[in-house]
């Protein structure tokens, strides 16, 4: 079982002393990341081809440099943590989490949550009604939590309100305190009464307002910190107070959202939360990776995809295939971008943001999440220019 931040927040809890004083958010990283097991399928066994099914070499952890244009917990939560950090370079202005699209704003704009697609014509909301319940049988109605109040789990969220972040790129979105103080709309918001969620992780705290206000994002979180809810509310909401797009009426997917991960398990995981979030919205998450037929995934994509959750391997056999087109993608999300450049995907990410026909940054929106960002992993990201903003690229190492 995962290791979770709300976990973390229990165990911390538990053995906080009755001062009152601040939990460590997490426990050592390097220890207690959950371990994943790697697919390999029967075919690849032995010297596969493709990294998203071998197993990652274990992550380099020499003393990386922080970016500027950067929000990371600071001291507290990362450094808590254990794992490499982003490390300061000589006159870096602050540490972590990275931020900023230039003269970024426009499309983020908040506002007008409302219903969403279901709610207008030609909206999505035939969907809903074949749409199987991803809470189960047991819970198909929304649990009754007061978002105001922030108390339904037992949970001491409080003693997380001294966790001290930095952020840095120009006028950033400033954290909320609760998902009521961000206007998501009421479809998503039912979603997360129903997931339980009463309180923004750290990560989810600053994340969701900056990509909501229209930036790019580099964040430094862990494994279990809430990151596929910190990329995904942002991106759901998006799409729901949009318009709802005229896609061509052909084989090819059209993706408005696309999320890449290292691993099967991974994106199978997020396609999971995805479609917690999206439940009863209208939006259809899918998710496509390797190691498995590529035939029954063609299928799900024909019925339509908002969002797409994949591996990168699977993610260019489908679009050599041209039976997903990136056009229409107006937000890219990386989960665990340094594991996927340990793993050597690196060429594949580079294609698929340069070469293939996703809209340029600056166009789309790019989220990048990754639990370290040691200095060979910066570099890369340097030179995978078309990822990232230039304020990123240039910074100095
Ligand atoms: N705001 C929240 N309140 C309570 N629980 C939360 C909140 N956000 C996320 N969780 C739960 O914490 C767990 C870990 O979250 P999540 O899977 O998003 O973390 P992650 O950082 O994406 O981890 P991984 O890298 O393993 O996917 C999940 O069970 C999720 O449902």
């Amino acid at each position: 079982m995962r290791s979770s931040w709300a976990d973390s927040v229990a165990n911390a809890e538990e053995s906080a002393p009755a001062t009152g004083a601040a939990p460590a958010p997490v426990a050592n990283h390097q220890n207690s990341r959950p371990t994943r097991s790697s697919y390999v399928p029967p075919h690849l066994r032995g010297g596969g081809r493709s990294p998203e099914n071998q197993v990652p070499a274990a992550a380099p952890t020499p003393a990386g440099a922080y970016p500027s244009g950067a929000v990371q917990p600071a001291g507290g939560y990362a450094a808590a943590v254990g794992g490499t950090r982003w490390a300061a370079p000589p006159g870096a202005p602050s540490a972590g989490v990275g931020v900023v699209r230039q003269g970024g704003g426009g499309r983020g704009a908040v506002g007008g949550g409302g219903g969403g697609w279901n709610s207008r014509p030609g909206g999505w909301g035939d969907r809903r009604d074949r749409e199987p319940n991803p809470f189960g049988d047991s819970e198909p109605a929304a649990v009754d939590v007061d978002f105001e109040s922030q108390q339904n789990t037992g949970i001491n969220f409080d003693a997380y309100e001294d966790i001290p972040v930095e952020t840095s790129g120009h006028d950033v979105p400033a954290a909320v305190n609760t998902f009521a103080e961000i206007d998501l709309g009421d479809a998503l918001n039912e979603n997360i009464r129903r997931c339980k969620y009463v309180r923004p992780t750290p990560v989810q705290r600053h994340a969701i307002p900056i990509v909501i206000g229209g930036r790019d994002l580099m964040a430094c979180a862990q494994t279990g910190s809430g990151k596929t809810a910190a990329f995904c509310f942002p991106i759901i909401s998006g799409i729901l107070k949009s318009r709802p797009p005229q896609r061509p009426r052909a084989r090819t997917a059209f993706p408005l959202a696309l999320i890449l991960s290292p691993t099967r398990e991974l994106s199978v995981q997020i396609h999971e939360e995805a479609k917690k979030f999206a439940y009863q919205t209208g939006v259809k998450a899918c998710v496509a990776y390797g190691g498995a037929p590529i035939h029954q995934q063609l299928r799900e994509l024909e019925r339509g995809v908002d969002i797409l959750v994949a591996t990168p391997g699977r993610l260019m056999d489908l679009l050599e295939r041209a039976r997903v087109s990136l056009q229409m993608v107006n937000y890219l999300a990386l989960d665990e971008a340094d594991r996927m450049l340990d793993m050597g995907f690196e060429p594949q990410i580079r294609k698929i943001v340069e070469q293939m026909d996703m809209p340029p940054r600056g166009v789309r929106q790019t989220m990048l999440f990754s639990a370290t960002f040691p200095k060979e992993i910066q570099i890369s990201l340097q030179t995978t220019s078309s990822l990232l903003l230039e304020e990123l690229v240039q910074v100095p190492i």
